[in-house]
């Protein structure tokens, strides 16, 4: 310090206290502390003064250091004292001026009484001074050097410092830190850090890496590093640096040295103390940082002499930390400990790649979903994003190309698993694996005209089959039941008549599995049996038809048999396939049998589902119960439903609270085929709607919401039926080919005449389908029929009824009234035309006669034309006619006018054109240019 004196005749308080990067206070307040009177900054210091102030930082730095060493007792080894020569090389080389050893030593001591690191900091000159000669200074000069390699480090980052080059000038940091952050041991290396505000900053913070570092090269540096940070100081951080700078040790001096220099370090120590000043990266004082590489020598040689300051740096840094922790603080630098650790010493750590092999992609996903995913930081992502020209923020959302890409570029696989869309489940039903799937009740559904005996043999069925095994049990309409006959269920849909068949299938939802249809043995088949085929037939279900009242006297069941003939149900013993059954619901006749016989189709038809899935089938009825709340009775499909799952039944959500069977019993869970009655839902849900249960409440509602929405806008919507207005276009758009059409007419003969008139219709590719012929009014029943079927109805002087004409209009189903059958033929053979496939035709736009031919190498054969005919399109095809022979066919490859490329060349005009893979032109040739026009039927 005596240097300082040197520098000036008289010190004065001020000039003592910049010296060191402290406040006159902080100077004055230590003066009368250890009772040297003072008066104010301008006050002279003399040299017992001075001697006094610096001797109080030794004794706070002493102190400091016992208490670590007590800890680490690195600091206090006799090998990192030895700081040897290198060390005060470097320090030395650091300190090429007196004045700056003072600062150092200065700072060395200052290990400010309060905080020990910012005193150190400040004086970073002192420090390195100090460092370089003491021993344990070696630590601590590592400890402030790492923090300048850290900052050079920073910095060379900043500026592209190349690894070396970084070691070098972290060594050369080092160097000056090392000296320094000897003394001051952890502060010190604070200081710096702190103080540099570029170098020595940047240092410290990344000093973090040091892990690598400071075991490596730095070890020594590290060391010291360490205790800088140890100090106290939240520099931690810079301690690491100086872990690097241990590295760079030899470097750093050189590098230190030429450019900071003492004063550099001893500014930077300055800032150091001051992490806080991190912020604004002083404007390096001096620090050119990069220089420093060149010293790497230097460096070498101090680290051996680190080696043993790592120890103590390393303990100081921690303070409680294992060794590890330098590390671990170091790490904050450990972008830096790429580059510090890569010093020569030791390898530097291994980069953990833990990239995934694969990533699954559910979807769109955020710049922050994906860099997560692939476990990268999400910074990394942007940056490639930014390669690629993307501008993106960590919110951004990408797309499947953009993922796909990205992840590529990691050499990531990715796996697409895209779900359906939940809200259209009705539409996507999962796949089962043949080996999930047992066997499940066939569902049936009894239809038949009025007053043949439908209710009363499901009554029957009911009473001889259900309750039997339940003895005593309660049955309630629930919508559908289950029977047992030979140990096997059998559900029945016990809605009567056919509504809520038709109406169920109406909405998409198909829950019969067989049709039995009841005729009446004393009546025979009437309209609403025609029709119930009708319905069936268009559903696809198998018939079995049950001759009922065969007890009564006049029943006739042959008849039956010969009646049906005509509706395609042909008794087995007659040659055909329908299962016909002779019963008498009244007097439970022949019910064995028909079950027997609902049992075999059964069999034959292999109904199978997978209980073991979450639970989707279709609400039968639902109703607002004045006790329950809404209740819907649903017969579940699929899976198996239980008490507590969440479920969405149409644009209706809710959780099962309760559920009970047909025989009242209540039920935790329900299987497939079987009906049951639940509660808990929010809303009254509709007969036919879709159920399927969820994971979860919230999620249920979401989707019944955006069903609700979906649904109001298909309301609002473009009819989707067919309509013979629309059924060119429709056609056209791929959707139908068939035509169903129902006919109600005024009598028997009309609609016979009617549908063998429009079954004749003979129109290529396209063909009419009666689902069904009647006589009367076009009925409710018609409509839902032909909404269910996507048919048209024609109505041959009859009209429809009140009822139909709505549900016609909520449907939008439409229906054509005639009364001339000719127009009748005449408008669906119309529209029949818009079924077809278009029919093209030839037209010739325009021929050229070639007058001369060019042959261009890489092209090939340009005529040179003379249009004499119409026009020459550019995309037309062309066919080269010679002596009235066509010899090419093909495409017109370029149409030129002159240089440029034309579109179309009129007649009188000379063009250039040459032809698609063809270069056999000759003089006098005709290229005929032609289009091929849609020709309507
Ligand atoms: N003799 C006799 N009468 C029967 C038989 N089955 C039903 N009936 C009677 O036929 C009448 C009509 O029976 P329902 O079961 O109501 O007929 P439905 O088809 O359900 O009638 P709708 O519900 O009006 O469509 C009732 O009086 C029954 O008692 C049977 O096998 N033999």
């Amino acid at each position: 310090m005596t240097k300082q004196d040197n520098n000036k005749d008289k010190l004065r308080v001020y000039e003592y206290a910049k010296s060191l990067n402290m406040s006159s206070k902080e100077i004055i307040t230590i003066l009368k502390r250890i009772g040297i009177p003072v008066n104010n900054h301008m006050s002279v210091m003399e040299n017992d003064a001075v001697d006094s102030v610096e001797k109080f930082f030794k004794d706070v730095k002493a102190n400091a250091a016992a208490k670590r060493d007590g800890g680490s007792g690195a600091g206090a080894k006799p090998q990192d004292k030895q700081p040897r020569n290198d060390n005060k090389q470097q320090t030395v080389a650091v300190q090429p001026k007196p004045e700056q050893r003072q600062q150092a030593q200065v700072q060395a001591a200052t290990p400010r009484p309060a905080d020990g690191s910012s005193q150190t900091d400040r004086r970073p000159q002192g420090q390195q001074g100090q460092g370089e000669q003491r021993s344990s200074q070696g630590q601590g000069g590592s400890g402030q050097q790492r923090q300048g390699d850290r900052q050079g480090y920073d910095r060379n980052r900043g500026q592209g410092q190349g690894q070396s080059g970084q070691n070098n000038r972290g060594g050369g940091y080092q160097g000056q830190g090392g000296g320094q952050s000897n003394r001051g041991g952890g502060y010190q290396g604070q200081g710096q850090g702190d103080r540099r505000p570029q170098g020595q900053g940047g240092g410290q913070g990344y000093g973090g890496n040091p892990n690598n570092r400071g075991g490596q090269q730095g070890s020594s540096g590290g060391g010291q590093g360490s205790r800088g940070p140890g100090q106290g100081r939240p520099q931690g951080g810079q301690g690491a640096g100086q872990g690097q700078g241990g590295q760079g040790g030899g470097q750093r001096r050189s590098g230190g040295f030429e450019q900071r220099s003492g004063n550099n370090s001893s500014n930077n120590g300055n800032r150091s103390n001051d992490n806080n000043r991190f912020s604004a990266p002083a404007p390096s004082r001096q620090f050119t940082p990069p220089a420093i590489d060149a010293d790497g020598d230097d460096a070498n040689k101090n680290k051996a002499a680190k080696k043993p300051r790592q120890n103590q740096s390393q303990k100081r840094f921690d303070d409680n930390k294992p060794g590890g922790n330098r590390g671990s603080q170091f790490r904050g630098n450990s972008r830096n400990q790429g580059r510090g650790g890569r010093n020569q010493q030791e390898a530097p750590k291994p980069k953990i790649d833990n990239t995934p092999k694969k990533i699954i992609v559910r979807g769109t996903m955020t710049v922050g979903e994906l860099a997560k995913a692939l476990h990268k930081d999400a910074s990394e992502v942007i940056k490639k994003l930014l390669f690629l020209g993307v501008m993106a923020t960590i919110n951004q959302e990408l797309d499947l190309d953009a993922i796909q890409l990205l992840a590529s570029d990691y050499g990531v696989e990715v796996e697409l698993k895209i779900p359906v869309e939940e809200d259209k489940f009705e539409q996507f039903e999962e796949k089962d694996e043949e080996e999930d799937l047992l066997e499940r009740p066939p569902v049936v559904t009894i239809m038949g005209h009025v007053d043949h005996g439908k209710t009363t043999l499901l009554d029957a069925i009911r009473k001889t089959n259900v309750t039997e095994g339940e003895a005593g049990g309660i049955t309630q309409h629930i919508g559908a039941y289950q029977a047992e006959t030979n140990g096997k269920k059998i559900t029945f849909l016990d809605t009567p008549g056919h509504e809520a068949f038709t109406s169920m299938r109406a909405r998409g939802a198909q829950v019969t599995d067989i049709t039995i249809i009841v005729v009446a043995a004393d009546d025979g088949v009437m309209p609403q049996t025609i029709e119930a085929i009708a319905h069936a037939k268009a559903a696809k279900v198998p018939i079995i038809v049950a001759v009922n009242k065969i007890d009564k006297p006049e029943a006739n069941p042959d008849r039956i048999k010969q009646e049906l003939t005509e509706y395609e149900l042909v008794p087995e013993e007659w040659g055909g396939d329908t299962i016909f059954c002779n019963i008498s619901a009244k007097q439970r006749m022949g019910l064995d049998n028909l079950l027997d016989m609902i049992l075999l189709v059964a069999e034959v038809q292999e109904f199978k589902a997978n209980p073991n899935k979450r639970a989707r089938g279709t609400v039968i009825e639902a109703e607002l119960d004045k006790g329950k709340g809404p209740v819907a009775r649903v017969l579940i499909q699929h899976g198996t439903l239980k008490v507590g799952d969440s479920f969405v039944a149409g644009v209706c959500f809710g959780r099962v609270r309760a559920m009970v069977n047909d025989k009242g019993k209540r039920l935790k869970e329900a299987g497939p085929s079987t009906p049951v009655e639940i509660t808990g839902l929010t809303e009254v849900p509709q007969a036919g709607d879709p159920f399927l249960a969820f994971e979860d409440e919230r999620k249920a509602r979401a989707i019944a919401e955006k069903r609700a929405v979906t649904l109001r806008q298909s309301e609002m919507g473009a009819n989707a039926r067919v309509t013979l207005d629309e059924l060119y276009k429709q056609i056209k758009e791929g959707e139908i080919k068939d035509l169903n059409v129902i006919i109600k007419a005024d009598v028997q003969g009309s609609a016979e005449a009617l549908k063998g008139s429009l079954e004749k219709i003979d129109v290529e590719g396209a063909r009419v389908k009666i689902l069904h012929s009647g006589v009367g009014a076009v009925t409710e029943s018609d409509v839902i029929l032909a909404s269910a079927s996507n048919a048209i109805v024609i109505g041959f002087n009859v009209r429809p009824e009140p009822q139909a004409k709505n549900t016609a209009d909520q449907e939008k189903v439409d229906i054509r009234l005639h009364s001339i059958i000719y127009k009748v033929m005449e408008e669906i053979e119309q529209a029949m035309k818009g079924l077809l496939d278009p029919t093209f035709k030839e037209v010739v736009i325009g021929q050229a006669e070639v007058r001369n031919v060019f042959k261009v190498t890489k092209v090939g054969s340009i005529a040179g034309c003379m249009v004499i005919s119409g026009k020459i399109a550019r995309n037309a095809e062309a066919r080269l006619i010679r002596a009235g022979i066509v010899v090419y066919e093909g495409k017109i490859d370029s149409l030129k006018r002159f240089k440029d490329d034309a579109k179309e060349v009129a007649q009188g005009y000379e063009c250039g054109i040459s032809l698609d893979k063809f270069n056999d032109i000759k003089e006098g040739d005709i290229i005929e240019a032609f289009v091929m026009e849609t020709v309507e039927r």
